[in-house]
């Protein structure tokens, strides 16, 4: 089934031509108009008749190299920028063109013959991501408006706290649509198209699917928005009521060169054109930037912490032992008191915004806090239960070196406060076709927290997982403290951290957490890890009784 197909909306759209013109701004025109427009998609793969279709330059290729396929699906009109009308000319894509097209806004006509991408209009435009955008928003009706929008960015925290902010608002009995790295759910359901690739969605899907959740009755929308996102104006049209900053750490600098660059992406959501209210964990050095400019461009702006004054401050937290915390936090409404079903100190950090923006959208403590003290997270600290005599394994996300060193601090409080002087193993890789300088640093701060350090591959995707790991290896080395093993293959790793490990131990496998499936080259192979770890006990334990009864 074609997954774009379920997240259109119902009642069929038509956006006329003039209201489309008038969205995407300054632009000309080419080639004969249609009345209007029913969609628009970025991929020509995804095109529906009456669509309008984005030709945008990419990384491998540029989208006006598709617009012929475009076209053949039933494109009615092509937006683009101006290296794209020059490739659909030199491909001759516009062999019928009438040269009929006028300029609607008075600007010069490309008279480029053959460059109209046949018997459609193209209009052309300087930032095509941007017009999409706001194209994108007119056409399925500008559904953020209509709810109540949450963004959350932050390199690390993002799903978590979508998932408190989640939790808080069915607990009020709104209800509220996800939409995310662990897909899109409406009240807590994950739609048939949930699971996803990309944590915001490109803007015409985007809009779609806020559209959807609008018409499905959803009151609120919380969704990640991840830094590609604001850099590539996914999020561009979206306002948002409440936005929170959780922290800058090492990730993507493939993507964004510089954490400087990165860190900008992530400004761009406290503006006012995107943000109402901001909230900010100023524990944070680059949240208190975030406060001054906030402070300048006139965002409002509730400040969260566990370590400077704030807004939202919390006083003291413990942990207990069952991998949860007890926390006191000083609130404007009042002192506080919450028992989270989570662990560790990130995740004390990441409630506490949960329940900071949540009283930012007008909803009280009360409404909300047995959402919160539920809350649990698919993938994130985990619990695998494999029966009486076996080490505790939890899985994690954890995928960049500050979320490795939360996590494995938040284990070792855990297994500490049972009173439990066992070791913490842990079983990481780094992802192939990914920001290759944290590899060291994620080995480094697996070795800097755990006992063991069984390195092994996470997604190679097209590299080669040998050298992926021989990078964290080198990093896990630097520190000298722990034991570290290269353990192989994933599969193979978990069976040699179990193999290892005594009922006293706690096993943490980190970077995969909800994955359901392993991306070696271009293939997804099907791997889970909360199912290898039970699989991999199992057989250990009959090989071990067959050798009993040998
Ligand atoms: C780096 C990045 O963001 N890449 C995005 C980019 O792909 P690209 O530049 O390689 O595209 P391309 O292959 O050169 O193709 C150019 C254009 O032709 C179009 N095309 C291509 C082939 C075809 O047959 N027909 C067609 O129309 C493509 O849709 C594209 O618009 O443009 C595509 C659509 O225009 C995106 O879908 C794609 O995101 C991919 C899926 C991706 O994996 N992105 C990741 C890196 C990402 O966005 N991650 C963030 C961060 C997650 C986190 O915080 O951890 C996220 O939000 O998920
Ligand atoms: N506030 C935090 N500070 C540091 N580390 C965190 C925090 N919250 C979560 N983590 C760690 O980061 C991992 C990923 O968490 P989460 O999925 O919530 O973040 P994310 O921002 O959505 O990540 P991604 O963008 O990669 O999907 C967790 O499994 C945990 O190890
Ligand atoms: N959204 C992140 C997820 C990384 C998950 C980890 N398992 C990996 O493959 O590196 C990314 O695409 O970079």
């Amino acid at each position: 089934m074609n997954d774009s197909v379920l997240l259109r909306p119902a009642e069929p759209i038509q956006l006329a031509w003039p209201d489309l013109l008038a969205a995407v701004g300054s632009h000309r025109v080419m080639g004969p108009h249609p009345d209007g427009v029913c969609g628009i998609t970025l991929d020509s793969r995804q095109v529906h008749p009456g669509d309008l279709y984005v030709a945008l330059p990419g990384t491998r290729s540029h989208g006006a190299r598709f617009a012929d396929q475009a076209r053949r699906a039933g494109a009615v009109a092509i937006l683009t920028d101006a290296q794209g009308v020059g490739l659909m000319a030199g491909q001759g894509a516009g062999s019928d063109d009438q040269g009929t097209g006028s300029d609607d806004q008075g600007i010069n006509r490309a008279g480029t013959p053959g460059a109209s991408g046949g018997d459609l209009a193209v209009i052309v435009v300087d930032d095509p991501r941007s017009a999409m955008a706001a194209a994108a928003a007119r056409i399925f009706g500008d559904p953020s408006r209509s709810m109540t929008m949450f963004g959350i960015t932050g390199t690390n925290g993002k799903t978590t706290t979508a998932f408190l902010v989640e939790a808080g608002l069915r607990a009020a009995r709104r209800h509220p649509g996800t939409i995310g790295t662990i897909g899109y759910r409406i009240d807590g359901a994950e739609l048939p198209s949930g699971r996803t690739t990309v944590t915001t969605p490109e803007s015409p899907d985007l809009q779609a699917l806020l559209r959807v959740m609008a018409d499905r009755g959803a009151t609120d929308v919380v969704m990640e928005v991840s830094s590609h996102a604001l850099a590539l104006h996914r999020v561009d049209a979206t306002v948002f009521d409440v936005a929170a900053f959780t922290n800058l750490g090492r990730d993507h600098l493939d993507f964004h060169k510089t954490l400087d660059n990165y860190f900008e992406a992530k400004a761009r959501l406290f503006t006012p054109q995107l943000t109402r209210t901001a909230v900010i964990n100023v524990d944070d050095p680059r949240g208190q930037e975030l406060t001054r400019r906030c402070a300048e461009n006139g965002v409002q702006v509730v400040s969260t912490s566990v370590t400077v004054e704030s807004d939202y401050q919390v006083i003291s937290w413990t942990p207990d032992a069952q991998l949860g915390s007890r926390v006191e936090v000083r609130t404007p409404s009042g002192m506080r008191t919450m028992r989270l079903g989570i662990p560790g100190e990130y995740n004390v950090r990441n409630a506490v915004m949960a329940l900071a923006m949540l009283e930012a959208s007008g909803l009280s403590f009360d409404e909300v806090v047995d959402g919160l003290q539920d809350a649990q997270v698919p993938g994130r600290m985990e619990r695998v239960p494999l029966g009486e005599g076996a080490p505790g394994v939890l899985v994690d996300f954890a995928h960049t070196p500050q979320a490795i060193s939360s996590a494995l601090a938040g284990a070792r409080e855990g297994i500490q406060h049972n009173g439990n002087a066992g070791r913490v193993i842990c079983v990481v890789g780094a992802g192939g076709d990914r920001d290759a300088a944290k590899r060291a640093p994620m080995g480094q701060a697996a070795a800097e927290e755990a006992d063991v350090v069984v390195v092994t591959d996470d997604n190679p995707r097209t590299e080669d997982p040998a050298s992926i790991r021989a990078a964290v290896v080198a990093g896990a080395q630097q520190v000298g403290s722990a034991e570290v093993i290269n353990g192989g293959s994933r599969r193979e790793a978990i069976r040699r951290a179990l193999e290892l490990a005594t009922p006293r131990d706690l096993v943490c496998l980190l970077g995969k957490g909800h994955e359901t499936g392993q991306q070696v080259g271009e293939e997804t192979l099907p791997f889970d890890d909360r199912t290898v770890a039970a699989e991999q006990w199992a057989q250990l334990r009959s090989d071990k009784h067959s050798g009993d009864v040998a």
